[in-house]
């Protein structure tokens, strides 16, 4: 595995315990190896990221590490205990913001959060506080006495939120936090965990957006068919596995077949071609070379877009599909 970054003896002693140790954890349903032997560690304060297409594993990695799914086979120590044992003792710790809202409808704002501020033991005045301090923290006071049922999908998922927090946990874990939110929306919720990464909160997040994840992970994984296949900061995996930029080229409407056959004749204007079913991509360190390639080579796109390279391509390189491709 690249870059494992594991923490020293030092680190530990500088106050960056371990929050999650796993090893070799597997999970299989039947023949299925939804997780394969997958190692891992997680430490105190930071934002850490499991990135991937749909059907990777995030999910049931998510679940074993929230104590409600059991792991078939490996270790794996959440606040070093064991899920398999201390289930009750990890779960009154953890925050966790699954993919389904699971608000009941049938209650306003503000008595989701005082309702199941009674799970964790917090009653009367002090969970009439809590409820209101959260309110205020994901922007939704205004809306406290609305039935959920009157929330856009943005607000629920800040409500989400809210309630993953009533019980001052050390760990968020959100399970893709803001799939199929619009803009806007999205960047309003990043925006509440940028915060509550700045309040020093350990945040646990899967998605498959790369720019979420480029966003808020201090570090990440990438995982493809149950396993990891990258471990780093975005930075890191950005430099170990791609080019600084990408020269993405359009040439109207073709074939796959026919963006393959001009891929191969523009070998050499980049450090590496990339055909893909709309357009073909040049991995390189130097654009105006790649134009100059391009001239040379009577090669007429009918676009050009010069860009960053970014997790996208990352997972692109090492799996060779795309991100928002299902896993297969
Ligand atoms: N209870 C189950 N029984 C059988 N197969 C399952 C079960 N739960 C998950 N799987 C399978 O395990 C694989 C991994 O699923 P998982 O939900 O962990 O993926 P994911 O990376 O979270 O994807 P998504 O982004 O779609 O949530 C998938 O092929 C899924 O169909």
């Amino acid at each position: 595995m690249a870059d494992r970054t594991t923490p020293t003896a030092r680190e530990r002693a500088a106050g960056h315990p371990v929050l999650i140790e796993a090893r070799g954890l597997t999970k299989t349903y039947g023949d299925f190896t939804a997780v394969d032997g997958i190692d891992f560690d997680i430490r105190r304060g930071e934002a850490f990221g499991f990135l991937g297409a749909n059907g990777a594993g995030k999910s049931t990695t998510m679940r074993m590490i929230g104590t409600v799914s059991v792991p078939t086979d490996g270790n794996l120590r959440v606040f070093g205990r064991d899920t398999r044992t201390d289930g009750v003792s990890i779960r009154s710790r953890l925050g966790v913001i699954p993919q389904d809202n699971n608000l009941d409808n049938m209650l306003t704002v503000y008595e989701n959060l005082v309702v199941y501020a009674r799970y964790f033991g917090i009653k009367g005045s002090r969970a009439r506080k809590k409820a209101d301090e959260l309110l205020s923290f994901v922007q939704l006071t205004g809306r406290r006495d609305d039935k959920v049922d009157f929330l856009s999908g943005g607000m629920r998922r800040r409500l989400c939120i809210a309630r993953g927090l009533i019980n001052d946990p050390d760990l968020v874990i959100l399970d893709e936090p803001t799939t199929g939110l619009d803009p806007q929306a999205r960047h309003l919720v990043w925006e509440r965990l940028f915060q509550l990464k700045q309040k020093g909160v350990s945040i646990l997040l899967t998605t498959h957006y790369m720019d979420e994840a480029e966003q808020l992970c201090d570090r990440l994984v990438v995982m493809d068919r149950g396993r990891i296949i990258a471990e780093g900061s975005p930075r890191s995996l950005i430099e170990t596995y791609v080019t600084k930029e990408v020269v993405e080229l359009r040439f109207g409407a073709k074939h796959t077949a026919e963006l393959v056959a001009i891929a191969r004749r523009l070998e050499g204007i980049g450090r590496q071609i990339e055909p893909l079913p709309d357009r073909i991509l040049v991995y390189t360190d130097d654009s105006a070379a790649t134009f100059t390639g391009l001239a040379e080579r009577d090669a007429e796109p009918t676009s050009i877009y010069d860009r960053r390279a970014t997790l996208e391509d990352v997972f692109l390189r090492l799996t060779g599909r795309q991100l928002g491709a299902d896993e297969v």
